[in-house]
């Protein structure tokens, strides 16, 4: 039901003209977009005929449903895959079923037509007959036409070389073609689907409709040069311009609005766009004057518009009347736009584009922009382009599914006269007074207006950047942090503060849960030797547990080879955090004390750095005995930090309130799993409790090794116990392709700053305000640990900052998300289900 509620809501808002109808779909955050989208463009489509229907049935009355409702379930249930939804509304509909199906059948007898498409205005029907090819722009920051041409052959399609009539866009599936006028653009078959596909999701080709493609094509800036962006979001145009511009020279983008910015972001960044400058502001309060454009030589304006020409977003019921008050609205804004960017001093060369077919938002706007701009001209643009604007701007481009086989689509160039006075190439327009729009007014409010199809890409393959040696010396003096640096053992009657060292502990923990056995066997003395690597890093903290197997076993024997080894030198220190994980039953002193003494002995030391406690029951208020005595062994000097495991915020709250100081909470956290972010953080930040987080690379599935690969489904794929329960988080998360966007972000971001996508993964996790440390599985005696290494210690570097901009690409991935709080419950709740 939430599918076709939120269809209906998207109906009403677009005929209260509250946005497009894709812009809608989009914003609506919905989990199956393309469901969504499909549904609401169908129901859109057919509008007329549904209202028919279910005014004749009266079905509103019958039912009390409101209008939109009832289209998109009357769509689905005739015309549609029939009701998808159970409960009431499905047996509203199907009490109704007969009637409806009755009237449909009417309607077609009396206009002697077969099929439903046959009911639809003759525009709609050629429109949705006339199905328009798949363009695929190359995006040449990241690759060539020759690679990507090559790329798909061996992926199976069928490469038919370049296209000379527009009948060679014709194609059968798996066929493709090269455009016959724009060289980076292929052409493919109507249904084909590029969204899973790696090229797409690396970033390596855009899906942008040809006509789409012009504007940037036809301004063709020159890398180095100054360019704006004047209404970019969400970005298809300004990753073009980037990529003529080979990335060189200032790109600056504008838009109002926040959400299809980020989207851009994200765009932006998959793209490898790096030469933009994003701007949230309205492109009619940008100050031409400023000295930081005074080197603009080109605008590329695509205001928004009625959005008339996209196929799908046609409004054949539309109020006339109202329409045309929007459309002179939109006029209105467009003519100011345009104004405005004339009225950049150093401007040579400008390009309009609308996604609209009326001549008021085209030739009209142009018409009365070059009366008040005189010093500006029209270029004669792309020759050889079949449709051109109407007379006599027959120097514009007009675009049509029939002429072109696109969108409906209106460009024009305009030009500076150069300050001799004499013109530049091109041939100035004459206006005739009769094509000049008086009813051209400015507007003050910013109409509602539809936006062009946006689509979002993703990145390649890259191994990471190996951290050198400086890298490794930044690490250091960030390395360290104390676990808890305050004075919480004042208030303990007989805390033995003055003698128990509080231990420093790494930003970058070595996680020993490899080493328990569950991925796999574990050759003890080749661990133990491989720890030396990650000590003589700088690594010197491992995270361990009672259950991990022979974890503590291994450090301990660790502790002792590296004291046998000094010969009198000072032996590195070591940090040693432990866990204990009881099952639920007695927990008096003894069967606590015995526990710890345990984990002493196998670790080798006589002081445990940092004891964890996890409890699997809350039912079971046991754990506050446990943690008493935890706390009485602590002042007795057993312990130096007592700490948690995976509890929630609650408990972590009782704890507290009962007097026993906690240092940390160990917990998951990661760009994937944010539940600490919702209350556990805020309760550490106020009560000096630091989180120590895991999973933090999920499993390490968060990794170049994943990205643009399959799901891993099978056991063989998921050959750990890290793999699978990380992969299940991910399904709760969002799934697999929502995933392949997170790691094509990530490795976007990681390229901006020459790192691995694991590092900006940790490092994401690290900036956190509660964070103290995050929990790297350590791959003791397994090959790859240098890299390993090198990896931890560039998460912590001083170098490496993320900008609002990464987290905002990051951000708008992840607000894609599913509520894991909601799925779950907070931290730790995982293990209580
Ligand atoms: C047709 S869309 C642009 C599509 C974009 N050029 C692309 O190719 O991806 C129009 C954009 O203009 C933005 N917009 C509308 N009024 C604006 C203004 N006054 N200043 C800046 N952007 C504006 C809208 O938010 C919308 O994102």
């Amino acid at each position: 039901m939430a599918l076709y509620l939120k269809a209906a809501e998207i109906l009403e808002k677009a005929e209260r003209k509250q946005g497009a109808l894709k812009t809608l779909v989009y914003d609506s955050k919905f989990a199956n977009i393309k469901q969504l989208f499909a549904l609401v463009c169908e129901t859109h489509k057919f509008s007329s005929v549904l209202q028919e229907i279910i005014d004749s049935t009266k079905l509103l009355k019958h039912t009390k449903m409101r209008m939109q409702l009832a289209k998109v379930l009357v769509y689905d249930l005739l015309m549609g895959q029939g009701i998808k939804c159970g409960g009431s509304w499905k047996a509203v509909m199907m009490k109704h079923r007969s009637r409806l199906q009755a009237e449909l059948a009417r309607i077609k007898i009396k206009q002697k037509v077969s099929r439903n498409e046959d009911l639809l205005p003759a525009s709609v029907q050629r429109d949705a007959g006339d199905k328009l090819p798949r363009y695929v722009r190359v995006n040449t920051l990241k690759t060539t036409v020759e690679d990507a041409v090559d790329y798909l052959k061996r992926d199976g399609f069928s490469y038919l070389g370049q296209a000379s009539r527009l009948d060679d866009l014709t194609l059968k599936e798996k066929q493709f073609v090269g455009d016959l006028h724009l060289p980076e653009l292929l052409v493919f078959s109507p249904k084909t689907d590029f969204h899973n596909h790696f090229l797409y999701k690396a970033g390596h080709i855009i899906l942008q409709d040809k006509a789409s493609c012009l504007p940037a094509f036809l301004l063709n800036p020159s890398p180095g040069s100054h360019v704006i962006d004047a209404c970019a979001a969400p970005g298809n145009k300004t990753s073009h311009l980037a990529a003529l511009m080979k990335n060189k020279g200032k790109l600056f983008a504008f838009d109002l609005d926040a959400k299809r910015l980020a989207t851009m972001s994200t765009l932006l960044l998959r793209a490898g766009v790096t030469c933009h400058k994003l701007a949230h502001q309205d492109f009619l309060t940008v100050d031409p004057d400023s000295p930081q454009y005074k080197e603009v030589e080109n605008i590329l304006l695509d205001p928004s518009c009625s959005g008339s020409g996209m196929v799908c977003l046609r409004d054949h019921a539309s109020n006339q009347e109202e329409d045309q008050a929007r459309l002179a609205s939109l006029a209105s804004f467009q003519l100011r736009c345009l104004n405005h960017s004339l009225s950049f001093p150093r401007l040579k060369r400008l390009v309009y584009s609308t996604c609209s077919i009326h001549s008021q938002e085209n030739e009209e706007v142009i018409t009365a922009c070059l009366k008040q701009n005189p010093k500006f001209r029209l270029v004669h643009a792309l020759a050889q382009w079949p449709e051109r604007g109407l007379e006599p701007l027959t120097q514009c481009l007009r675009a049509s599914t029939s002429k072109t086989r696109t969108h409906g689509f209106f460009v024009a160039l305009l030009e500076k006269h150069s300050e001799s006075g004499d013109t530049m190439q091109g041939t100035a327009v004459h206006m005739s007074p009769d094509v000049a729009p008086q009813s051209l007014t400015v507007s003050e409010t910013r109409p509602a207006a539809s936006e062009e199809e946006s689509e979002a890409p993703e990145t390649e393959d890259k191994q990471t950047a190996a951290a050198g040696q400086s890298d490794r010396k930044n690490c250091r003096s960030l390395l360290l942090l104390q676990l808890r640096p305050r004075s919480w053992r004042q208030h303990v009657p007989g805390a033995h503060s003055e003698t128990v060292r509080r231990p420093d502990i790494c930003r970058v923990l070595n996680g020993m849960w490899q080493v328990s056995g569950a991925h796999g066997d574990v050759d003890e003395p080749r661990a133990v030797d491989a720890m030396q690597a990650y000590v003589d890093a700088g690594l010197t903290t491992f995270d361990m547990a009672d259950i991990y197997g022979p974890a503590e076993e291994i450090f301990g024997q660790f502790q002792s080879k590296l004291k046998s080894a000094s010969s009198g030198d000072a032996v590195p220190a070591l940090q040693g955090l432990t866990k204990y994980v009881p099952r639920p039953g007695p927990m008096d002193r003894k069967v606590v004390e015995k526990a710890l003494q345990c984990s002493m002995t196998r670790m080798q030391v006589d002081i445990v750095d940092c004891l964890q406690f996890h409890w699997w029951d809350y039912t079971d208020k046991r754990y506050l005995e446990a943690l008493g005595h935890l706390s009485d062994l602590q002042q007795e000097g057993l312990i130096r930090e007592l700490s948690l495991t995976n509890f929630d915020t609650q408990r972590l709250e009782e704890i507290t309130n009962r007097g026993i100081r906690i240092s940390s909470n160990q917990v998951q956290y990661s760009v994937i799993d944010q539940r600490p972010a919702v209350k556990m953080e805020q309760f550490c930040l106020a009560n000096n409790i630091q989180l120590l987080t895991y999973g933090t690379l999920a499993g390490g599935l968060l990794s170049e090794r994943y990205l643009g690969k399959a799901e891993p489904k099978s056991k063989a794929d998921l050959y750990t116990a890290s793999h699978s329960k990380y992969k299940n988080m991910i399904d709760s998360w969002g799934g697999w392709t929502l995933f392949q966007d997170l790691l094509v972000t990530l490795e976007t971001v990681a390229k901006r700053h020459d790192c691995s996508l694991a590092c900006v993964a940790t490092r994401y996790v690290l900036d956190r305000p509660a964070v103290g440390g995050v929990i790297v599985g350590c791959r003791l005696g397994v090959a790859g640990a240098g890299q390993h290494i090198s990896d931890s210690l560039r998460s912590c570097s001083s170098d490496l900052k993320l900008t609002a901009e990464d987290l905002s690409a990051i951000e708008a991935v992840t607000q894609r998300s599913r509520d894991l709080m909601a799925l779950i419950g907070d931290c730790g709740d995982e293990y209580r289900r």
